[in-house]
């Protein structure tokens, strides 16, 4: 099962591993071709009835392999009012090619031939809200029509994120449905037929840049509340500072007041709050749990804590009663494994914290994906293992990111990564924010190495963080 919004992000990814989408609507097109001779004969009348984004693009291209039937092709809208170059492209090729086809202005000129197969290729994964003229009109004309009803991809009207129909959309006899299975199609009364349309596995499985573009943040939105800091002061600085640059709206730093004004030196854009400490204890840990609660800010615990026996029951006990996000890492993320929680933790520990964790002791994360997946299942929390390849997984999906250069593993790469976690929280689903947030801090590192080589810094990666999320998502 696979979600529109996944499936554009799958797609992208696709694309950068070198299969364009345009292959893969003459894939689709091909497939739905298949639908169409899989129940009419040919010389059967077809119909087909194109909205203006890529569904419609699809059905263009099965016009080319329908050449045994008599086929029109009705187009709503105009034709140089296409929306994509590669739906464009391909209704191009159908008038040079002399097909039959027509462009409907408006609902008033819409009128179905009478015919054997309507292929409904109105909207697809691109649809809002209920249907606007003229597919509205349109809709209606096909659901009265005697003929059999093939939608491409999903019916017309049916909204593939959320699994619901409109009350003015196509129903359909047949969908065929590209890749796999669009949540609620299920539940329609129509033959579901699922078309493998040469997307590579990788796709799916490697971080790429459609993953970025679904966790991309679209405005400026959260306030990561970064708890680290005591025996060391950069971690919490960078990670806070990396969640300011990845879109947080602010970024707090709680830390002991013997260290606060050496965090806040480090810059001016960071809100530190001092507590009276020296280590982060169970008491203090007490009152920052109700700020935390109070504004629901995603939490980084961990950056320079220290392994303190009392830091370390301040922050078993902090992750016991939250119930928000937490980003855990460094040395909170060994109170994990015992842990009773209601909290959505994302646990980002490298080779040696995973091993201490009860994970998989290995510097090829990649080839026991398997079992941090497992790992993952029982902890019952996000892991985003770092190393050479990073593994991500919530204990059923898996995403690897190979993104990132040697020169990585300087001091301070996994504090920026907690902190553009902790951002993207704001935007994407835990699993996706962890994925995008190793891709894009791993990204961050290849623009430095290129002019670098291996000895740039950690706080250099910083800057780096916004052309990677907003700019070019490929260096
Ligand atoms: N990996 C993929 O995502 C692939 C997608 N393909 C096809 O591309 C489709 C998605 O294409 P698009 O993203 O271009 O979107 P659609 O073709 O679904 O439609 C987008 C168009 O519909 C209009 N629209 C949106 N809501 C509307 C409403 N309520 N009433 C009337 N018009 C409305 C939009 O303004 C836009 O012009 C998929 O369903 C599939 O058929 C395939 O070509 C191959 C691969
Ligand atoms: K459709």
């Amino acid at each position: 099962m696979i979600t529109g919004e996944r499936m554009a992000a799958v797609d992208e990814n696709a694309a950068a591993l070198g299969v364009p989408r345009k292959q893969l609507m003459e894939s689709s097109g091909h497939a739905v071709a298949r639908a169409v001779r899989d129940v009419a004969e040919p010389g059967a009348s077809v119909t087909i009835v194109a909205g203006r984004g890529n569904n419609g693009g699809d059905a263009f291209v099965a016009v080319r392999f329908l050449e045994a039937y008599d086929v029109t092709t009705l187009l709503l809208g105009r034709g140089d009012r296409i929306g994509t170059a590669i739906a464009r492209e391909n209704w191009d090729a159908l008038q040079q090619a002399d097909y039959d086809t027509r462009e409907v202005a408006d609902s008033s000129e819409f009128s179905l031939p009478a015919s054997d197969i309507v292929v409904d290729a109105m909207l697809g994964t691109g649809i809002s809200g209920e249907l606007r003229e003229p597919a509205a009109t349109a809709a209606d004309a096909i659901n009265d029509a005697d003929a059999t009803v093939v939608s491409v991809d999903v019916p017309s009207g049916f909204d593939a994120e959320a699994g619901e129909h409109a009350d003015t959309g196509v129903v359909a006899d047949h969908v065929v449905t590209f890749h796999d299975t669009k949540p609620g199609l299920e539940n329609l009364k129509a033959e579901i037929t699922v078309a493998d349309i040469g997307i590579p596995a990788a796709a799916e499985r490697f971080v790429g840049p459609g993953d970025v573009t679904l966790a991309r943040p679209d405005g400026r939105e959260g306030r990561p509340y970064v708890i680290g800091g005591g025996p060391y002061t950069g971690a919490p600085a960078l990670a806070a500072q990396a969640a300011l640059r990845a879109s947080a709206e602010l970024a707090f730093v709680a830390a002991p007041e013997t260290v606060s004004r050496e965090i806040q030196g480090y810059s001016e854009d960071l809100i530190v709050q001092p507590y009276e400490s020296e280590v982060l204890t169970p008491d203090v840990a007490e009152d920052l749990l109700e700020t935390a609660q109070q504004y629901d800010n995603a939490v980084v615990l961990g950056p320079g804590l220290g392994t303190d026996e009392d830091t370390l029951a301040a922050a078993k006990q902090f992750l016991e009663s939250f119930t928000g996000r937490v980003v855990v890492d460094a040395d909170a993320l060994e109170v994990v494994p015992d842990l009773e929680t209601e909290a959505t933790l994302i646990c980002t520990p490298n080779r040696g914290e995973l091993a201490r964790m009860g994970g998989p002791d290995t510097d090829d994360l990649a080839a026991v994906a398997a079992e941090i997946e497992a790992f993952a299942a029982e902890l019952g929390h996000v892991v985003l293992a770092k190393g050479g390849t990073d593994v991500i997984t919530d204990g059923e999906r898996t995403r690897l990111s190979r993104s990132g250069t040697v020169g990585m593993k300087v001091g301070g790469t996994g504090d920026t990564l907690a902190g553009i976690v902790a951002a993207l929280l704001e935007h994407a689903d835990p699993l996706e924010a962890a994925a995008a947030a190793a891709h894009v801090n791993g990204l961050a590192g290849e623009r430095l190495a290129a002019t670098e080589g291996h000895g740039f810094l950690a706080s250099e990666l910083l800057e780096e963080i916004p052309a990677v999320l907003w700019g070019k998502s490929d260096v």
